[in-house]
């Protein structure tokens, strides 16, 4: 340690949370608590940790020191230099994280509904006050994608980000793939893993990847894009069934998280941002993002093509990238200097996400006879949908069906449609007018195909 390191006093570093996170954030500040004062330049003193209940047993936490817990949280922050907030939540989140900004504190989240929600609020506190407010931990658990965003690709123009940011609607599409696990049980076992909001209907209905997929719209395109400006659809009605097709066609079904460049009808030039399923062939990397894993693609102009991958959820993985942003914030508080500000001088327009234009996948149930294919192909030009493939593939077996459908006696036939890029609007056309024809039994699943 250096003569002026051994002058700088410790730093106060209040945490709120001591869940799955909070747990692993407290061990790693304390268990490298030299290392880190060496790299920070003074000590990093944990004066407390919030928690609704001080009392209450805490298994994660068994290396954490319990006279650190409190259930003040408002009188912890107002003693701390550095304040990190892994409770989640808006209220109290917002509340604490201003009250610790206008107190002078620099303050890290990895609460990505507040970001997505109101985040602009807190930058805008934050730059007033002249303090560091970081976020990495917000977007894709551990893997380093905001700094890259923000800092690293700031002199380049950004096209497209195309990502996995959702640990737990991977791991529950994963494990039905690949060992035809059910839904809710696949739900479960993230929660147990720790993977899952508090709520994990905001993994499973896409809100957590769209708040994730609006902070990174928002760095990437330098444009405010909140919660509702993001297209946003779930994995709740992927069936079994589905992820068995999948398969057999030579996809994957991830749910993706997608933010680009587009140009409105009015050749108006915007950003779009959706979250939705979709069919990824095995051929692409993303195809192979397994479990709990993200990998989030990025196209740049200058930088091209670029891929982050790595561990997305659970607490020491989200640690690391909380411990990161410490001291990173801490370092300016001994070095002097401060992180990026919010950036938003483009303030593109958001256009729908009808405006992407994108491959699809129609799968139908027909009569089993002649001359039905040609009917459906007819519907599909008169629409001026273009057809890329059209499959007739045995039925795949799903783990749990009853196969009644598929033991050839029923005279159902599927197929299976995959479309070059068209409109929304015109495949919806498409789908409702091939519904009608008279041997059509159903459509069975219609998804959009994305990467090459
Ligand atoms: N679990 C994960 O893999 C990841 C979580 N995050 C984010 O990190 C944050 C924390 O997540 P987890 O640790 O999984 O949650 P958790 O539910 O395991 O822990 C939350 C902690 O905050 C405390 N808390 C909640 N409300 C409080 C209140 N009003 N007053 C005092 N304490 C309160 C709870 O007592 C608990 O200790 C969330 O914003 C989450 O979205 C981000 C990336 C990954
Ligand atoms: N619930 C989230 C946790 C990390 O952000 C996820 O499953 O990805
Ligand atoms: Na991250």
């Amino acid at each position: 340690m250096g003569a002026s390191q051994q002058e700088q006093g410790p730093l106060r570093v209040a945490l709120l949370g001591c869940g799955v996170v909070g747990s692993e954030v407290a061990r790693l500040l304390t268990q490298q608590s030299a290392d880190l004062a060496s790299r920070v330049g003074a000590p990093l003193e944990l004066v407390g940790i919030a928690v609704r209940d001080a009392s209450a047993p805490r298994p994660l936490a068994a290396s954490v020191d319990r006279s650190l817990l409190t259930e003040d949280a408002e009188g912890l922050v107002a003693r701390a230099d550095i304040v990190i907030e892994v409770m989640g939540g808006i209220e109290p989140a917002r509340t604490l994280l201003l009250r610790a900004i206008e107190s002078g504190a620099a303050v890290v989240t990895a609460n990505k509904a507040l970001l997505a929600e109101d985040g602009p609020t807190l930058y805008k506190a934050a730059d007033t006050a002249g303090v560091d407010i970081y976020f990495e931990a917000a977007v894709a658990g551990a893997i380093p994608i905001v700094r890259p965003v923000r800092e690293s690709l700031a002199g380049d123009s950004v096209r497209r980000i195309l990502g996995i940011v959702n640990g737990t609607t991977n791991y529950v599409l994963d494990q039905m793939a690949s060992t035809g696990m059910s839904f809710d049980d696949a739900v479960k076992q993230a929660q147990d893993l720790g993977y899952a909001e508090a709520d994990p209907t905001a993994d499973v209905e896409g809100f957590d990847a769209a708040a994730k997929a609006a902070i990174l719209a928002s760095l990437a395109f330098h444009t405010r894009v909140s919660l509702e400006d993001v297209a946003r659809e779930g994995i709740t009605r992927i069936t079994a069934d589905d992820v068995a097709w999948a398969a057999q066609t030579g996809h994957v079904i991830k749910l993706l998280a997608i933010a680009e460049s587009v140009t409105g009808d009015d050749g108006a030039h915007g950003v779009s941002v959706r979250v939705h399923p979709a069919l990824v062939p095995l051929t692409h990397p993303l195809a192979g993002v397994r479990g709990a894993f993200n990998a989030v693609f990025v196209e740049a102009d200058a930088a091209g093509e670029l891929m982050f991958y790595g561990r997305g959820a659970g607490g020491a993985p989200t640690a690391s990238a909380v411990l990161g942003d410490v001291v990173s914030a801490a370092r300016h508080r001994v070095l002097g200097g401060k992180g990026p500000e919010e950036s938003t001088y483009a303030a593109l327009p958001i256009l729908p996400a009808s405006t992407a234009v994108t491959r699809y996948q129609v799968r139908l149930a027909v009569d089993d006879r002649p001359g039905v294919l040609a009917q459906v192909a007819q519907v599909l030009a008169s629409k001026g949908v273009s057809i890329e493939a059209v499959r007739q593939p045995s039925e795949p077996s799903v783990p749990g069906a009853d196969g009644a459908e598929d033991d050839g006696s029923t005279g159902v036939a599927h197929l299976v449609i995959t479309t070059h890029a068209a409109a929304e609007a015109a495949l919806a056309a498409t789908v409702d007018a091939i519904a009608v024809l008279e041997p059509v039994q159903e459509i069975t699943s219609v998804l959009r195909v994305e990467g090459a």
